[in-house]
């Protein structure tokens, strides 16, 4: 009964605990669904990192699926997707040390800095995303988790994090912590096919286009009532979410952004 109640209260390691005599905390960034995240210092190269902790009342159900997110990462190499640097079992904890980003996510921006971003502003940064995540998806990755919070940006450059939820296409999956079954728009999301990266970042541009936009009336109504946009942009965002025959591919999105933004 202690050791559950322990693992329910489970508090955040403090700051200048060190692990394995080389990992330093030096902060706490957040908590996620499985992890806990921290800012950190390799004590052997004095660089910042970012360490992740499963959590303990995750260890038995996630602990594969924590294992699968190191050896994910560790198979990646792309200037804008965090480095793996170390991956660590110490005692009853498992730790995955990767490089820090030291950007602003979205969520932060949009919601916390109230930063608006215009059409074209949108459709550029829905560009530098791609050009990722079509890495992702030349390695057969499908990252399923694009939202907001996984999507950084440092000075003019994107990037991608959290690759907990990432399978590759060809992998037998594993139906007991990720898959389980949830509402139609959970799947459209969660989806092991490319589409559910676009639908994901369908929802990503609305985002950053209603950070311009201001309600005139209390009425609800769609995005294409409340947005003004131009036809392009329009079709772009239809596709990706599926309102209309949506895209079989990254380069097809990229080529229709780049022509958008021409115009
Ligand atoms: N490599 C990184 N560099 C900078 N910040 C990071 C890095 N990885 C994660 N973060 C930040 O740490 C916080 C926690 O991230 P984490 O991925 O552990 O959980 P989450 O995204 O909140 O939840 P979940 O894992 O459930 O999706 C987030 O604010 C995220 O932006």
């Amino acid at each position: 009964m202690l050791k559950t109640l322990s693992e329910f209260f489970e508090r955040p390691l403090k700051s200048g605990f060190v692990i394995e005599n080389r990992y330093q905390i030096t902060g706490f960034l957040g908590k996620g669904s499985y992890g806990m995240t921290y800012y950190a210092v390799d004590k052997k190269t004095s660089e910042r990192i970012v360490v992740k902790q499963l959590r303990k009342r995750k260890y038995k159900t996630s602990k594969q699926d924590f294992i699968k997110e190191a050896e994910t990462l560790s198979t990646l190499s792309h200037p804008s997707i965090p480095k793996c640097l170390d991956f660590v079992q110490w005692e009853d904890k498992m730790f995955l040390m990767m490089e820090l980003i030291e950007g602003k996510n979205f969520e932060e921006l949009i919601l916390g800095e109230g930063q608006i971003y215009d059409e074209k502003e949108s459709l550029h940064f829905l560009l530098e995303v791609l050009k990722i995540v079509k890495y992702l998806h030349n390695h057969q990755l499908i990252h399923r988790d694009l939202r907001l919070p996984n999507i950084l940006l440092k000075k003019d450059q994107l990037f991608i994090i959290d690759l907990g939820l990432s399978e590759f296409l060809n992998e037998k999956k594993n139906p007991t912590s990720k898959e389980k079954p949830g509402s139609l728009e959970k799947q459209l999301f969660r989806d092991l096919s490319v589409e559910s990266d676009f639908y994901a970042l369908g929802h990503f541009i609305l985002f950053l286009l209603y950070s311009k936009f201001t309600p005139s009336s209390k009425k609800e109504s769609s995005w294409e009532e409340e947005l003004t946009l131009t036809n392009d942009t329009k079709q772009i965002i239809r596709k990706l979410l599926k309102l209309e025959a949506c895209y079989e591919n990254v380069d097809e999105i990229i080529l229709n952004v780049e022509n958008a933004l021409k115009r």
